[in-house]
């Protein structure tokens, strides 16, 4: 059976802040918080519908959209696939024109009331950036060095993947890297690879490919759980055991690794439309390359060289 297509806005204001409105009680999920949309008409592209309803609804103008995240859902009676866009360039007053109960909220506050239940991967996507810097091995200084040049760049979500350097080096180094990304409203992650990633202070883990596989689920004491994936086994395994969000790659050829296979980006594509989770596309990416990502159903790009090499 085909889904029911529904196009969804994820409205962000220039403070951040998102908009979700009260579906009507008499409505499917009625009752619940929902980013604002509607059903897809015949002969209308997901994005007219988008504006056409943001409009019915709300009474906005959007100006711009970009594709977000897609989920599907079988509710008991009823497919869905929410093709989901963020909006950031609207304009005109939000006016309740029929009658729904609406709120500006706090993106990481958006978990605290009771959405669909296919709404939560949504929630991820609207908390997370398009961009995921990826920490490598290197020596100390020029690791601080580099940490300070992805802080600088307005990044906010960080990977430390230190799997070679000795565990007190890697303590000493998250000691003070910590701090300086919580000033910057940064998350760290720590890779699974480094040695007792318990015992450092960081926002949450990001599971290798293997240590994902070997998990039956989810790290339950991590505020945030990202796992590396290269097949769809992979990611079906990481939504099962219930990971945030995914690296997937190799996505494009990449200097240290010239003649890896790759997985190019309809292949990418595919892999991103078979589960519901936010996915950021690694290997050869550079900064322009987050739109060639959100297009192919991803949330952004995940890299090493991209966030420490000059413009
Ligand atoms: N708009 C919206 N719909 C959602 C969300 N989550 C979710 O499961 N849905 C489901 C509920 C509905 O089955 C379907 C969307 O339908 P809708 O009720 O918004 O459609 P519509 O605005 O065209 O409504 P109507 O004209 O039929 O009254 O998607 C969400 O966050 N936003
Ligand atoms: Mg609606």
């Amino acid at each position: 059976m085909n889904p029911l297509q529904v196009a969804v806005g994820v409205v962000k204001s220039a403070d951040g802040k998102i908009l979700i409105s009260l579906r009507d009680q008499s409505s499917h999920q009625g009752g619940l918080w929902e980013f604002p949309g509607g059903k897809i008409e015949q002969q209308e592209t997901a994005e007219q519908a988008l504006i056409r309803e943001l409009k019915e609804e709300l009474n906005l103008n959007v100006k711009a959209a970009t594709p977000l995240i897609t989920v599907k859902h079988q509710y008991t009676d009823l497919l869905v696939q929410l093709n989901v866009f963020l909006v950031e360039d609207f304009s005109g007053e939000v006016e309740s024109c029929e009658g729904q109960a609406f709120l500006w909220v706090e993106p990481d506050a958006l978990r605290q009331y009771a959405f669909p239940k296919v709404n939560q991967p949504i929630i991820t996507a609207a908390r997370l950036p398009d961009r995921y810097a990826i920490l490598e091995d290197t020596d100390e200084p020029l690791l601080r060095i580099n940490l300070q040049k992805i802080l600088d760049r307005g990044v906010k979500l960080i990977q430390a993947r230190l799997k070679t350097l000795p565990p007190e080096a890697v303590k000493k180094f998250v000691e003070q890297a910590y701090p300086l990304c919580k000033q910057k409203g940064a998350l760290l992650l720590i890779n699974s690879a480094v040695k007792s990633p318990d015992d450092l202070e960081a926002d949450g883990i990001h599971l290798t490919s293997r240590d994902l596989m070997f998990l039956d689920k989810r790290p339950g004491h991590r505020r945030w759980v990202a796992a590396s994936c290269h097949t769809l086994q992979e990611l079906r395994h990481a939504q099962k055991i219930g990971v945030d969000f995914i690296v997937l790659g190799p996505v494009l050829p990449t200097q240290t690794h010239p003649g890896a296979e790759v997985l190019g980006w309809k292949r990418f594509a595919e892999l991103v439309s078979r589960i519901n989770l936010p996915v950021y596309a690694l290997g050869g990416m550079s900064e322009s390359s987050v739109i060639a990502a959100r297009s192919a159903g991803g949330q952004g790009i995940s890299a090493i060289r991209a966030f420490i090499e000059s413009e």
